[in-house]
């Protein structure tokens, strides 16, 4: 179309076989009454719309738009894209089941995932011209890095202790969510522990030896980014993977997710700073230019869709695989599907499908879970925390047999 640039192909070719959810798999997660999904859509996404238009120097049809889009979330019905955008057709035909019908009527994955193409659109950013690719987030990431330290192992403690150190480390990096920024209840304030532990699996599979190519599906910019880093600089520096592929998103998403961008600027944070950092991102540079760590910005991690649907490009990429680690609540919601699942549901079941061995490094954040064991979860409940959501509680889930 006319003065636009597409934000990337069609991701969602046919799935390939055997990825169906089960005849009997739950509900989607909606917005009804106590859910989570209703609390973002009506405090959440509100707040991070006037932030973004507060934060920016953007003109009147950029704020007309946002204004809009605002008023049409809590009570209009949902719009297509529109007319000009170059991936039009596409959204079109993923949405024609919802557009037309309220924001709330829509399940959850699928709303908020279009939100953000939604805002994209409103803030000009895939039109060419001066807003054309400034990312609405921006601000809240520069910020949160500029405070990052970057503790960097010593390398004085036991091997076996430093790497765990390190995959713990990049769990928890995942409260750095600044989603929280803009929530009613503000950031997670503690770590509550984690509700399932597979973390031995995990070194199993990577101990298992062999040509090891590791994927990590990154989440967010700024310390989750840095942490992800440093897990990845000892897998390769130690050679517990040959090759790494660090799949990022191609473009802004859900305020923090990494773009290359974001990598760039984590590596010049870990130039910057002192001592061994330095060291990381030469390395880490090093193994960019060599192709032993390789990037990725598949568009796929943009759409509103669970992995039952990824296109058979990156099925392939996942079945070929040593382990796939998929960081954060997002992607943990798109591994199992974001369906109401009993939370004692095994996670190897739900996620038997992927076409390769796949672990999840994630802190709570919205209602969905799998795999926790029933005694865990009954003081889970009895606690009266909000565990599920506050983001206070973290999980390491594998299934390394295929
Ligand atoms: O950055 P993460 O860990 O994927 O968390 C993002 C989470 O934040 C929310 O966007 C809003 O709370 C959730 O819907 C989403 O799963």
């Amino acid at each position: 179309m006319a003065g636009r640039t597409d934000p990337g192909s069609d991701p969602r070719e046919p799935a390939a076989p055997g990825f169906a959810l089960p005849p009997d798999a739950p509900e989607p997660l909606g917005n009804g009454p106590g859910g989570y999904g209703r609390r973002v859509l009506r405090e959440r996404t509100p707040t991070l719309i006037t932030e973004v238009r507060d934060r920016h120097p953007y003109g009147p049809g950029q704020r007309r738009a946002l204004d809009a889009l605002r008023e049409e979330i809590a009570s209009g019905a949902m719009r297509p894209l529109g007319e000009g955008a170059p991936d039009r057709a596409r959204w079109d035909r993923w949405g024609a089941a919802y557009f037309g019908r309220p924001w709330a009527d829509v399940p959850f994955l699928w709303w908020e995932s279009y939100f953000y193409r939604r805002l994209l659109e409103a803030v000009e950013f895939f039109t060419p011209g001066p807003w054309f690719w400034v990312d609405p987030f921006e601000y809240w990431k520069t910020a949160e890095l500029r405070d990052a330290t970057v503790a960097v192992p010593a390398h004085r403690r036991p091997a076996a202790d430093e790497r765990q150190a390190l995959l713990l480390a990049s769990l928890w990096g995942n409260q750095a969510d600044l989603g929280f920024l803009f929530g009613a209840a503000g950031g997670p304030a503690a770590s509550g522990g984690l509700v399932a532990d597979d973390g031995a699996l995990v070194w199993s599979a990577l101990d298992a030896g062999g040509p090891d190519h590791v994927a990590v599906v990154a989440d967010n910019a700024g310390r989750e980014l840095l942490a992800d880093l440093l897990l990845i600089d000892h897998l390769l520096h130690t050679g517990l993977a040959a090759r790494v592929t660090l799949h990022l998103k191609p473009h802004p998403y859900y305020v923090s997710d990494a773009t290359t961008a974001d990598l760039v600027a984590c590596l010049r944070h870990l130039a910057a700073a002192d001592g061994e950092a330095a060291a990381v991102e030469r390395r880490l540079s090093e193994t960019i230019g060599t192709g032993r760590l390789r990037l990725r910005a598949h568009a796929f991690f943009c759409a509103p869709w669970s992995y039952h649907h990824m296109p058979a490009d990156l099925a392939e990429e996942f079945g070929g695989r040593t382990l796939t680690i998929m960081k954060g609540d997002l992607n943990y919601r798109r591994l199992v599907g974001d369906l109401a699942w009993p939370p004692t549901t095994p996670f190897a079941e739900v996620t038997a499908y992927f076409p390769g061995p796949v672990a999840a490094l994630r802190t709570l954040k919205s209602d969905v879970v799998t795999g926790v064991d029933a005694a865990t979860l009954s003081s889970l409940d009895a606690s009266g925390g909000d565990w599920r959501t506050s983001g206070t509680h973290g999980l390491i889930q594998a299934r390394v047999s295929t």
